[in-house]
């Protein structure tokens, strides 16, 4: 129902134990929860496997009406409505994959004005609908319009890194229904990125209760692992993956452990991350060869492909050990026992990067993030920047002013991420939490390979690149010229 109300919850730790099967809080989640329940507007910055999900999920089940679930991705949708219904909530989702028959009986729940439906997840694109519309003003006449929550609200930011111009559109909620709350979500946003969020969504500053949590994963290991045009770095990674299988193979106490949680110990799930279709295939094919199950992932698969490589993965399906995916599979993918998150090249964001890497070890386990870092790779996406200037630019007088500040953003981006992976003289996880400007101090212990071993990482990188008097004259002779990313 909208509206402050300012009575406590008890109940909300019997959910939490009940309903979503969790022993208790983590940090903050009780405050979160609370805030959300009592009317407030939220925003919630938190690092990835936080369990932001959870501070818009458990109100919505406690509280009464229905919860309005903005978020941008189908797999991600799909992953969460299939785990909410597993515990018995009512949940709906209308999106591209929903059949029509599918969407009449969702919409006739809702139309009544009293649905029975508790959380609906939409995307930006339908809440645009004007019918969709027409029908939330019906239960909200009815006090039946609990809360939006929009998840990954990176998104509505044309400074975040996967901007969608009908996030810009959400106002909308804010200036018809200005007394339902709203819940704001994100792993990966800079002081600028808040304030469009804000701006856009049409929330007031001086009543938003902000929450922001560091960024910092100790469980996970980052590494960054030099490259050059000259080498196929294939081997080295097949190496490294062989070596992960002996080192389960050879402890039985492991595999049986592993048993008993339904996973196998004859493989190592992870994810490997590229920027282009064409390398998903021919990577995934190179490791189904060398007897690996792997699956490629994109946006140019068919739906029924993707969802195949989704569920098996997620199941611990031989076969489905691996998925190599371009950047379509990424926020919100919740499967807790991913081993490692590989980025077969630079990828085109720090946020992106961050992002990613966050798929791994959510179940708290130690967890590797491999990036591999050639400096012809980091020519060829800043050539892929000035393209896309040019490209947006074209057919206008002048550059917009919002344009080149969002070029601007894109740019630093992908310098503080070349800094991070040139970088010998500082811990990653300090770099990355100094790039979200943290206020607390990341822990590392022996997480990082700077921390592990400074002289070896400078070693390697002196061996491993190329040198930069090369970089600069293939730049000149425009050698540096690709693809299009995807
Ligand atoms: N209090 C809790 N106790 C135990 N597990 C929890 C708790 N809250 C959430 N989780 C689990 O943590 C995992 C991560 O949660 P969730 O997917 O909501 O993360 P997130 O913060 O949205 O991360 P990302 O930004 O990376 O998508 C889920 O498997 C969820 O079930």
């Amino acid at each position: 129902m909208p509206g402050k109300r300012k009575r406590p919850y008890s109940d909300i730790d019997f959910t939490l134990k009940r309903v979503f099967k969790k022993p208790g809080f983590r940090p903050l989640q009780r405050e979160v929860v609370t805030a959300t329940l009592e009317g407030e507007d939220v925003f919630l910055q938190a690092a990835t496997s936080f369990g932001k999900s959870l501070c818009y999920q458990l109100p919505a089940v406690v509280d009464f009406g229905m919860t309005i679930v903005v978020s941008p991705l189908l797999a991600l949708m799909n992953n969460q409505v299939a785990a909410l219904r597993n515990a018995r909530i009512r949940v709906e989702t209308i999106n591209s994959t929903t059949t029509p028959s599918e969407r009449t009986r969702i919409l006739a729940d809702l139309q009544c004005g009293h649905p029975l439906t508790r959380l609906l997840y939409v995307t930006p694109e339908f809440c645009q609908g004007d019918n969709f519309r027409r029908i939330l003003r019906i239960i909200h006449s009815q006090k039946e319009l609990a809360r939006i929550a929009v998840d990954e609200a990176h998104c509505v930011s044309e400074w975040g890194h996967d901007f969608r111009p009908s996030f810009q559109q959400l106002s909308f909620f804010k200036t018809e229904f200005p007394d339902v709350p709203i819940i704001c979500l994100t792993a990966t946003a800079t002081a600028r990125v808040r304030e469009d969020i804000i701006q856009t969504l049409a929330l007031d500053t001086s009543k938003l209760k902000m929450f922001r949590m560091t960024t910092s994963r100790p469980n996970l290991h980052y590494e960054v692992r030099f490259k050059s045009d000259d080498e196929d770095h294939y081997p080295n990674f097949l190496a490294w993956l062989k070596a992960a299988h002996a080192r389960r193979a050879a402890n039985p106490e492991r595999a049986s452990q592993l048993a008993s949680q339904n996973q196998r110990a004859d493989n190592v799930p992870g994810i490997i991350y590229t920027l282009f279709r064409k390398d998903c295939e021919s990577l995934a094919a190179r490791l189904r060869s060398d007897g690996i199950g792997a699956k490629p992932y994109h946006a140019g698969l068919p739906h029924s492909d993707r969802a195949d490589a989704l569920s098996g993965w997620v199941a611990n399906k031989p076969g489905y050990d691996i998925v190599v995916a371009t950047t379509a599979f990424g926020m919100g993918i919740d499967k807790e026992n991913v081993r490692f998150v590989v980025h077969w090249q630079l990828p085109k964001s720090f946020e992106g990067f961050y992002q990613e890497a966050g798929r791994a070890g959510r179940d708290g386990k130690a967890s590797v993030c491999i990036l591999y870092y050639g400096r012809e790779d980091r020519d060829r996406a800043s050539k892929m920047m000035s393209r896309d200037q040019v490209r947006q630019y074209k057919g206008k007088e002048a550059p917009v002013p919002a344009m080149q500040e969002q070029m601007k953003h894109r740019a630093k981006s992908l310098l503080a991420l070349t800094e991070y992976c040139e970088a010998t003289n500082k811990c990653r996880h300090k770099i990355i939490a100094d790039y979200f400007a943290d206020e607390e101090v990341p822990t590392c212990h022996f997480a990082c390979d700077w921390c592990k071993d400074a002289v070896g990482l400078v070693k390697r990188k002196e061996k491993g690149l190329a040198s930069e008097e090369w970089c600069s004259t293939q730049r000149e002779q425009g050698r540096y010229d690709v693809d299009e990313y995807e």
